[in-house]
């Protein structure tokens, strides 16, 4: 006999209808009722056993409410539990008995709790989550008879039973292939959750006289808490499902959906993902997830087509190749990691901005903390992953520019079957963006005669940035051996179809903007080329800024830059 008398009545109910439990003492600790070991268990010995004859199951609650028929197991189980814990009488009071009075999931934080969730994907799960969930509550008080209705409080602490201390229905019937579906195991469920604890739930019998058994995997010494294994759960599913999580969880991840609603081009991008079979995995395939140290494939392969410019789009319109998706080209995958990077930091900066007490925590907010914390954490460390992807594409193009090498194109893979990627050094060095692409104040500060010849022709080079720029392209085809890009320009410039059709409102525009410069340019700065500054390498340098360009978000220095590689 214990000094608790629910426990007691708890155990002997338990015993009463074959229920064993084995070496376990069960106590109140700071994570709720737990057990502990009373004696050394050994490996492969049986701990805790319950008959299927005390499990609560779907089947017992739509018994019991068969008007709920049209909805889904948790709202029905939900249901039926919260009547039951109001009914002195039920079968289950010993149990009920024993059910923690608060789960302190974030539905139940206060308003100072929930700004601990501010700009999180939690946060804004919580209010969604709700919704549904009142959602159905409503849609039951409906259906149900009002002198038999139950309070939303008591309906939502019994639907967070379920979330925090839930089985899968298949551990008591492996055949079941229904819609999911879950069991409450009264005795089985007081164990706390530790990751890696080796135990098996081990189900003996049939259905009808069946029982469901603990063994540990481990020797637990005499006094040690005996713990169970929950599964590998993100601090947001532990979180949002039982009301804690832990630091330096493994298992953790951060949730990333890029958004494509307000892209023209979105509905051709996701047709070109499916025909290339790229999906997350998830229920939602543009959900990804990204854990400590590993960006999945599905991810990279997702963001360089969600960037696609529409020149690389018109080329992998029809691919269905996921290998295609492996590498694009550098501009690609340059401007996907920039994509990305500030995705990422903007999300980082989301977090950072809130500055919270860290003292004096109430449990909810400890917890929110270490989940919020976890996450920051996982932005870092995924945009530490792009920043280092990112290096390895500049020093890819470094190399290529250092070897002088000739590329041929449209520079892109899919246009040159059977070339390999490039392959990424994992120890590079650090290279400078102005280093590796060509952009507006690299080229001014080592060609001074130009820089005075945009400095007189433009007032403010920011808000042209765009014409200064094509300008800086026709200058390097004129700079030959002194400029790193000349073999690739060149390439470019020789591939070029002056006769192919160009959009005529675009040439008018150009034509416009070289009617401006020139010829007044050509007596401001002799060396100017007259064979490469003329509409025709006006309308060429616009296709290389259309095809090739890289646009950073508005803050960034340098705010265009051209990779065409
Ligand atoms: C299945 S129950 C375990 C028994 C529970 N301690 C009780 O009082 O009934 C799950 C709940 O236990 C608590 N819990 C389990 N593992 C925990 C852990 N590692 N740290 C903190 N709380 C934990 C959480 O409150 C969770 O909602």
């Amino acid at each position: 006999m214990s000094n608790d008398p629910a426990l007691d009545r708890f155990l002997s109910w338990i015993e009463h209808h074959g229920g064993k439990i084995s070496k376990i003492s069960l106590s109140q600790g700071a994570s709720g009722r737990s057990g502990f070991a009373s004696e050394t268990i050994e490996p492969n010995e049986t701990f805790a056993s319950i008959p299927f004859d005390l499990v609560i199951t779907e089947t017992v609650a739509r018994r019991a409410f068969p008007q709920l028929n049209a909805l889904s197991s948790r709202p029905v189980l939900s249901w039926y539990l919260a009547r039951e814990n109001n009914n002195s009488e039920s079968i289950h009071r010993p149990y009920l008995d024993m059910l923690p009075t608060t789960i302190m999931t974030p539905y139940f934080f206060s308003q100072d709790d929930l700004v601990y969730l501010s700009h999180t994907n939690l946060g804004t799960a919580v209010r969604e989550r709700l919704v549904g969930i009142r959602r159905d509550f409503d849609c039951i008080l409906q259906i149900i008879d009002p002198a038999e209705h139950v309070s939303w409080d008591v309906y939502l602490w019994s639907y967070c039973v379920f979330s925090s201390r839930s089985f899968p229905y298949t551990l008591i019937d492996p055949e079941y292939t229904g819609d999911s579906s879950e069991v409450l195991l009264p005795l089985l469920d007081t164990f706390n959750h530790k990751p890696a604890t080796k135990i098996t739930w081990s189900r003996q019998g049939t259905a009808e006289s069946g029982r469901i058994s603990f063994i540990s995997g481990d020797t637990i010494p005499a006094g040690n808490e005996v713990f169970n294994n929950y599964g590998a759960k993100s601090n947001e599913e532990l979180l949002l499902g039982y009301g804690f999580c832990l630091a330096d969880n493994e298992y953790d991840y951060i949730t990333i959906k890029p958004n494509i609603s307000t892209d023209p081009n979105g509905p051709l991008k996701l047709q070109i993902l499916k025909n290339c079979n790229v999906t997350s995995g998830n229920l939602d395939p543009l959900v990804h997830y990204i854990h400590h140290n590993h960006i999945p494939e599905a991810f990279w392969k997702t963001m360089r087509v969600l960037i696609m410019n529409t020149f690389e789009l018109e080329y992998y319109a029809t691919c269905n190749d996921p290998g295609q998706l492996d590498w694009i080209s550098h501009r690609n995958e340059f401007a996907m990691t920039t994509v990305c990077t500030s995705l990422l930091q903007s999300r980082i900066f989301e977090l950072k901005r809130s500055v919270l007490p860290r003292e004096n925590l109430s449990s909810c907010q400890h917890y929110a903390l270490i989940y919020r914390d976890s996450q920051q954490l996982l932005y870092q460390n995924a945009l530490d992953m792009v920043n280092q992807r990112k290096q390895q594409v500049l020093s890819s193009i470094k190399s290529l520019l250092d070897s002088r090498t000739m590329p041929s194109p449209p520079f892109l893979r899919i246009a040159h079957p059977g070339q390999p990627p490039p392959i990424f050094n994992t120890a590079t060095t650090f290279v400078p963006l102005e280093t590796a692409t060509i952009n507006v104040d690299r080229l001014l500060q080592r060609d001074l005669p130009f820089k005075a010849f945009i400095e007189t022709f433009f007032e403010s080079v920011e808000e042209e940035l765009d014409v200064v720029l094509m300008l800086c392209l026709i200058r390097q085809l004129s700079l030959k051996d002194d400029s790193p890009w000349y073999p690739s320009l060149q390439a470019a410039w020789n591939a070029f179809d002056s006769a192919q059709e160009h959009c005529q409102e675009t040439v008018m525009g150009l034509q416009d903007i070289y009617d401006s410069l020139f010829p007044q340019a050509f007596e401001h700065l002799e060396t100017l080329d007259r064979n490469l500054f003329t509409l025709e390498g006006l309308v060429w340098a616009n296709h290389m800024l259309s095809n090739y360009s890289v646009e950073f978000p508005p803050s960034a220095e340098p705010a265009l830059v051209i990779v065409p590689y």
